[in-house]
């Protein structure tokens, strides 16, 4: 709890109290002024989601996005991230732009409920700084994780459970009609008994709402063809994201590593390239990953399919350890166990 303090306690300059460097301190003192309204808490606006600021301890920060910095705090007793975000001031643009951002991500986040899905906590708004706080996930990103491996080492069955998590996430996240727009290992964080959860929200949309993918900010490297070329888009630029993903938890490398973002959004458009599979790959992971990274979006599966797909592979590996060295795609066995749930009107 040493490095610990109470936003109220800094509104009141009780700097005494709290064991900060006076680095530390400027630089929570500059951030939370904002937060805090002299000489009393913050009630919101009025909205559902409106955090109690008196009720936050704010500590370290642990992480930064391109607008954001990460502290790790305690809001009602419970251990939680803070996404502050900072509208700069010369830029109107970009401080418009990131408030937009902001009240999206929150109104999705609010109405989110699922074990695979980072759970929201509160939010506030006071600009130029909002913060979106959330769960804390002590794990980190899946990316880190799978940076810390030897290139193809993640076990087969872990890889299976962390597709599965995430797929099951993913099939929620669909089934309320919201596309993630930005699915990619650094927005997969992992939880308790290596649980992932899919994070940040930012530029994710109601399926009815997202337009054009005009001036889009994604991360080409995971980002489907119809997205780079800003083409209209469905839900299956998500599912083309986690074959991405799939390949990089099969190989713990990060995908078109050789080359610039700009260089892999051009060969995957233009010259139709894609992350190269390894010799080692067992054929179930492969078929699966090849569907969905297909650049016709139609070929896709929908993520429905994959968690059956998924669990039938679970399932098969429990009853025989051999499972991924014997499998054959038209084996018929996979399909038939999926069948009831596969056919959809897509
Ligand atoms: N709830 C959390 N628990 C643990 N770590 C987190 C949490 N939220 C964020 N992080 C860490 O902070 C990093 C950045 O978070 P996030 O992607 O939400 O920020 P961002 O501002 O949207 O970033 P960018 O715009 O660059 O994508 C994550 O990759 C993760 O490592």
């Amino acid at each position: 709890m040493k490095n610990f303090y109470w936003f109220k306690q800094i509104s009141n300059n009780v700097k005494s109290e709290r064991r900060l460097s006076l680095g530390e301190y400027k630089r929570a003192v500059s951030w939370s002024k904002y937060l805090v309204s002299s000489g009393g808490e913050i009630k919101g606006e009025g909205e559902e989601w409106s955090a109690d600021m008196s009720q936050l301890l704010i500590g370290n920060k642990f992480a930064s996005g391109r607008h954001s910095r990460i502290y790790r705090g305690i809001y009602k007793q419970r251990d939680v991230a803070i996404k502050i975000i900072s509208q700069p001031e010369e830029d109107e643009n970009l401080a418009n732009f990131l408030e937009k951002q902001f009240i999206s991500e929150v109104a999705l986040l609010f109405h989110l409920r699922h074990p695979n899905i980072i759970t929201f906590v509160a939010a506030c708004k006071k600009p130029p700084v909002f913060c979106i706080i959330t769960e804390y996930l002590a794990g980190g990103s899946l990316r880190k994780y799978l940076h810390q491996q030897e290139p193809y080492s993640v076990p087969l069955n872990l890889a299976l459970k962390l597709a599965l998590d995430i797929a099951r996430g993913m099939q929620y996240l669909h089934s309320q009609g919201i596309l993630h727009r930005d699915l990619k290992s650094e927005n997969l964080l992992l939880g308790e008994d290596m649980c992932v959860k899919v994070a940040d929200f930012g530029i994710s949309c109601l399926e009815s709402q997202c337009g054009s993918a005009k001036g889009f900010t994604g991360t080409y490297r995971w980002m489907a063809p119809e997205m780079i070329k800003e083409k209209h888009h469905t839900k299956k630029v998500d599912v083309y994201s986690f074959g991405i993903v799939l390949w990089e938890l099969l190989t713990a490398l990060t995908p078109f590593d050789n080359m610039t973002p700009e260089q892999a959004a051009f060969a995957v458009c233009q010259k139709d390239a894609r992350p190269p599979l390894p010799s080692s790959c067992p054929l179930a992971f492969s078929h699966l990953i090849n569907r969905c990274w297909s650049s016709n979006p139609e070929k896709r599966p929908q993520f429905e399919e994959i968690v059956s797909i998924l669990e039938s592979y679970a399932e098969s590996l429990e009853e025989d350890p051999e499972f991924f060295k014997t499998y054959k795609p038209s084996s018929g066995r996979t399909i038939l166990r999926c069948l009831p749930k596969c056919i959809t009107a897509d």
